[in-house]
C-alpha cells in the first residue's frame, strides 16, 4: 500500500479538501500499453476528482483512476516559458535525437543502395494539432509535397483515425493507408508504380471487433455527455475519447467514466495519445505490425536492401519506431518540440519541418535520378563512338 493525496472538490462550495488515502501499489502502467509509458506517481502526488466520483470508487479502483489521470497529465505537458534548465534538457535530448534536417546527408548516405519506403503518421505530423479533430486539415503545400514524395518512394499513411476519415483529409489515391492504428490497411486505389498488377491490399485483423467498438462508442458518448468539452470519436476499429477541451479538474471524473465502460469489455484495452484516451481491441496489432505488414506487401519482407523511414509524433508511433530499431533497418523520426522518451533516432520540431524534410528527400531523389540518367547516356554515347 502507498499513501496518495486525493483532492476532493465540492462543487457547491468550490472548496477543495485534501484527503490522504491508502491505496494499493498497482502495476497500473500496464493500463497504457505503449512503450513510452511512465510509471504511476509516488506518494504525495495530487489528483482532483469530484466527491461523487470518490464515493463511487473503491480503493483499488481509485488507485487505478489516479494513475490514469497522472498518465493523462504526463502525456499533456504544460508548455512553460523557456528556462535554462529546460533548454539544458532539450539540448541533451537533441544530442541523442538530432534534427533529421541537420543529419540529412548522413541519413541519405545510410540509405545508399536501398529502397526508401516512407511511413507518415497524420495528426501532429502532416497536420498541426488543433482543438477540433474534424478541423485537422493538412495544407495544400503539404499535400503537394506528399504527392511528389509518393512519385519517388512507396508511401503509407499510418493513423489512429479511421481510414476513410484520414483519406478524406489526405485525398491522395496513390498512397497506402493504415487506419485505426494499423487495423485497417488498404493499398493504393490508383497510380502506384509499386507492386504493379498485384492484388489490391486490404487487411483488417480486428474485423470481429466492429460491433463491439460500435457499442462501446455509443456507451462512451452517453456516459461522457455531462462532461463539458469531451469529444468521442468512432475510429471504426477503435474509439477515441478526447480531453483536450476538458477542464483538468474534470479529468478524474472522465477517467472514471471511461473506466466504468471499459471494465465491462475485457477484450478491449486502453492506450493514450495526445490528450486522447484510445480504446482498442486487445489483439497484438499496432502501428509497428502495420509497418511490417506493409513492407511485406511491398515485397520487402526479408530484404536487406530496404530503408523504411517512419515519421510520427505520438506514443502510438513508438510501436513502429521500436520495430525499426529491432530490425535495425531505416529509422524513426519523432516530431516533438520537447524531450520525450522515444525509440526514434532523429527529431523534427513540427509539421512545417516535416514538409521541409520530405521536400529535401524529393529533391535529392530527383537529382540522383538525373545523375544516373546522365551517366547512362554518357556510357551509351561512349559505346556508340567505340562501335563507329
Ligand atoms: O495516429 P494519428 O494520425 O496521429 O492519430 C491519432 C489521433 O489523432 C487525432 O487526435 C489528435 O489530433 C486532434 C486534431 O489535431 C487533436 O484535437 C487531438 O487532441 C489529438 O489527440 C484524432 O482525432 C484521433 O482520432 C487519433 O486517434
Amino acid at each position: 500500500m502507498t499513501q496518495q493525496n486525493v483532492v476532493v472538490s465540492d462543487p457547491k462550495s468550490g472548496i477543495n479538501l485534501t484527503i490522504p488515502v491508502k491505496v494499493p501499489v498497482s502495476n497500473s502502467s500496464a493500463l497504457f500499453t505503449t512503450a513510452a509509458q511512465k510509471p504511476p506517481p509516488g506518494p504525495g502526488s495530487c489528483i482532483t476528482i469530484s466527491r461523487k466520483t470518490l464515493v463511487e470508487i473503491n480503493g483499488n479502483n481509485s488507485a487505478r483512476i489516479n494513475s490514469w489521470v497522472e498518465s493523462m497529465r504526463a502525456s499533456s505537458p504544460t508548455h512553460h516559458k523557456s528556462s535554462p534548465a529546460l533548454s539544458d534538457d532539450l539540448n541533451s535530448w537533441m544530442v541523442q535525437h538530432p534534427s533529421a534536417l541537420d543529419m540529412f546527408e548522413q541519413i541519405i548516405s545510410a540509405s545508399k543502395g536501398k529502397q526508401i519506403v516512407m511511413f507518415l503518421d497524420y495528426d501532429g505530423t502532416l497536420s498541426p494539432i488543433v482543438e477540433d479533430p474534424d478541423q485537422a486539415f493538412m495544407s495544400d503545400a503539404m499535400r503537394a509535397t506528399v504527392r511528389k514524395l509518393a512519385r519517388y518512394f512507396p508511401t503509407a499513411i499510418v493513423s489512429g483515425r479511421c481510414r476513410d476519415k484520414v483519406y478524406s483529409f489526405v485525398r491522395l489515391a496513390e498512397l497506402y493507408y493504415a487506419g485505426s492504428h494499423g487495423m485497417d490497411i488498404k493499398g493504393p486505389s490508383k497510380g502506384s508504380k509499386y507492386k504493379k498488377g498485384a492484388q489490391a491490399v486490404l487487411f483488417q485483423p480486428a474485423s470481429e471487433f466492429l460491433p463491439m467498438i460500435d457499442e462501446v462508442y455509443k456507451e462512451l458518448v452517453d456516459i461522457t455527455k455531462s462532461t463539458e468539452g469531451v469529444r468521442v470519436e468512432n475510429n471504426k476499429f477503435c474509439a477515441s475519447v478526447h480531453f483536450r477541451c476538458v477542464d483538468e479538474k474534470k479529468w478524474g471524473e472522465l477517467a472514471q467514466q471511461v473506466r466504468s465502460v471499459l471494465k465491462e469489455y475485457p477484450k478491449l484495452r486502453l492506450t493514450q495519445g495526445r490528450k486522447v484516451l484510445e480504446i482498442r481491441p486487445t489483439i497484438k496489432w499496432d502501428k509497428g505490425k502495420a509497418l511490417e505488414f506493409l513492407l511485406e506487401s511491398l515485397g520487402y519482407a526479408n530484404c536487406t536492401d530496404v530503408f523504411p523511414v517512419y515519421i510520427g509524433d505520438d506514443r502510438t508511433d513508438e510501436d513502429a519506431f521500436k520495430v525499426l530499431r529491432e530490425r535495425d533497418q531505416g529509422f524513426g523520426i519523432l516530431v516533438s518540440k520537447t524531450p520525450k522518451d522515444t525509440h526514434a533516432s532523429y527529431s523534427l520540431q513540427e509539421p512545417s519541418e516535416v514538409m521541409v524534410f520530405l521536400r529535401r528527400l524529393v529533391e535529392w531523389k530527383k537529382l540522383s535520378l538525373r545523375r544516373q540518367f546522365r551517366i547512362r547516356r554518357q556510357i551509351e554515347e561512349m559505346k556508340a563512338s567505340l562501335r563507329n
